[in-house]
């Protein structure tokens, strides 16, 4: 039997309008802190709460946005984050890890303030708010037509927080919050929901999801099944490195369920009515211009690299741009039941929500995995190459199996977008995990050599 917490109301705690009295100071040192968190590489300029709701006692939650914004006339720049804190007179012990701070100043003043994600109590109770659909000021909660969702089943927080947090309950669900916030509908949504009404099975399904109408609409969570005993790609690849195993019979297979996913987005979104690699050269230029200046060890690549997206520019044919994953690599694909699933459709995190939204080539998420079995080849020594061309050969043929096309033959779009990729993971890595810059970097080297 399983036993469901009971919802508390929520109450108003007097004061919170003017929240920042009390957090501000302690959310300026901690955000910059987490790890997905995205403006490392700028400071904070200026914080401030766009919308505050007591979900229930104890538990606040917030939209702040921190401003990287440049004194004087530079133009204006940050993000939107989603908190969740839990507030208590004493410092708990077992939540020391997801300690802020104590509050100063304001109506917390005194109070101990948390990371309520990582409370288990909070945690139980964000799931039973989503098991019973309904508001608490500008939030809303929805659930999926004749879902049924358990309750009373124990959180836990996944470990390896990404780019955003994930709760998992009891084995059966997992609550991805998302901690980046832009306007609109997030793709890790809208894509899932669609799939699932296809019937694509190599998605698990959204069973309910959370999102808030201030100060824009905005997707905040989605809760899904969760696939126990699944290991990720990434896990597998690393694991097969370690032994001296091929993975190429893997490679082959996720390649179909790459194509699989590719042709239920075809039929559940619109596609393009022709090819537009003019554009998405260019586009792709100007991306490697502000790679270059955020990063300035790109610099001396820029000619060889531009060559790629010439040569796409020139091409006049390939598969039709359509709804795609945006960012797929090793990670985002889990192994469970001999089968490969696929999750995390919100795209490149750090591009605007209509980017990641808008119809692209299939090509570039093939790329994306190509990339992927470059970067797991490369975290043994020695690098093994070979290994990673086993995987890049099956991956192809496995997707031309399933697609009709074969992206081994499309070499110019190929190259550009797999350059595209590896721009993007030099300005990820830079940002986030510099320790990495050198595996996205000896692509570029290679990459800017071939077409310089
Ligand atoms: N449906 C699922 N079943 C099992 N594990 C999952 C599921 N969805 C996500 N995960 C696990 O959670 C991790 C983070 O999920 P992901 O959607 O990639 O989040 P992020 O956007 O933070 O990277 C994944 O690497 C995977 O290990
Ligand atoms: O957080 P997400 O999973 O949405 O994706 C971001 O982080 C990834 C790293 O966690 C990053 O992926 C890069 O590193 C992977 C190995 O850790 C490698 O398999 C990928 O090929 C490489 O791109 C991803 O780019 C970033 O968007």
């Amino acid at each position: 039997m399983t036993k469901t917490a009971a919802l508390p109301r929520s109450t108003a705690i007097t004061g919170l309008d003017r929240p920042l009295a009390s957090l501000g100071g302690l959310l300026r040192e901690w955000l910059p802190r987490q790890r997905w968190f995205a403006g490392k590489d700028r400071p904070v300029t200026d914080l401030s709460v766009l919308s505050l709701t007591e979900l229930f006692p104890g538990c606040l939650h917030l939209l702040v946005h921190a401003d990287h914004s440049p004194g004087g006339d530079g133009a204006p720049s940050g993000d939107c984050y989603q908190l969740l804190l839990g507030v208590r007179e004493q410092r708990m012990p077992r939540l020391e890890r997801a300690y802020i701070g104590r509050a100063e100043e304001g109506p917390l003043a005194g109070l101990a303030v948390y990371d309520a994600l990582h409370d288990p109590h909070a945690a139980e109770l964000l799931l039973e708010r989503l098991r019973m659909p309904g508001t608490v000021g500008p939030l809303r909660f929805e659930t999926a037509p004749g879902a049924r969702i358990p309750g009373g089943l124990t959180p836990r927080l996944l470990a390896a927080e990404q780019s955003n947090s994930s709760l998992v309950y009891g084995d059966s669900l997992i609550l991805k919050v998302f901690r980046r916030i832009q306007p609109g509908v997030n793709p890790d949504l809208e894509v899932p929901e669609a799939l699932a009404a296809q019937g694509c099975a190599r998605v698990p399904a959204p069973v309910a999801w959370f999102r808030t109408t201030e100060p824009s609409p905005a997707t905040l969570g989605v809760l899904q099944p969760f696939l126990p005993d699944a290991a990720d790609g990434w896990t597998l690849a690393l694991r097969a490195l370690a032994a001296g195993e091929d993975f190429a019979t893997e490679a082959h297979e996720l390649g179909r369920a790459t194509a699989d996913v590719h042709l239920a987005l075809a039929t559940a979104f619109p596609s393009a009515v022709r090819d537009e690699h003019g554009r998405t050269a260019r586009a792709m230029s100007v991306r490697l211009e502000e790679a270059a200046h955020a990063v300035p060890a790109l610099r001396p690549y820029v000619p060889g690299l531009r060559g790629a997206f010439d040569a796409l520019a020139r091409c006049d044919a390939g598969p039709r741009a359509q709804r795609i994953h945006g960012d797929l690599h090793l990670g985002q694909v889990l192994r469970a039941d001999r089968e490969w699933f696929v999750i995390d459709f919100e795209g490149e995190p750090s591009r605007p929500l209509a980017e990641r939204r808008s119809i692209q080539s299939p090509v570039r998420d093939v790329a994306g995995m190509l990339r992927s079995f470059d970067y797991a080849a490369r975290q043994r020594r020695p690098w093994r190459p070979e290994w990673a061309l086993r995987c890049r050969e099956a991956y192809c043929a496995g997707y031309a199996a399933r697609a009709g096309w074969d992206p081994r033959k499309k070499h110019a779009l190929l190259r550009a977008h797999e350059t595209d990729r590896a721009v993007y993971e030099v300005v990820y890595e830079a940002r986030h995990r510099p320790a990495w810059l050198p595996v996205p970097m000896a692509a570029i080297e290679r990459l800017a050599r071939w077409g310089g």
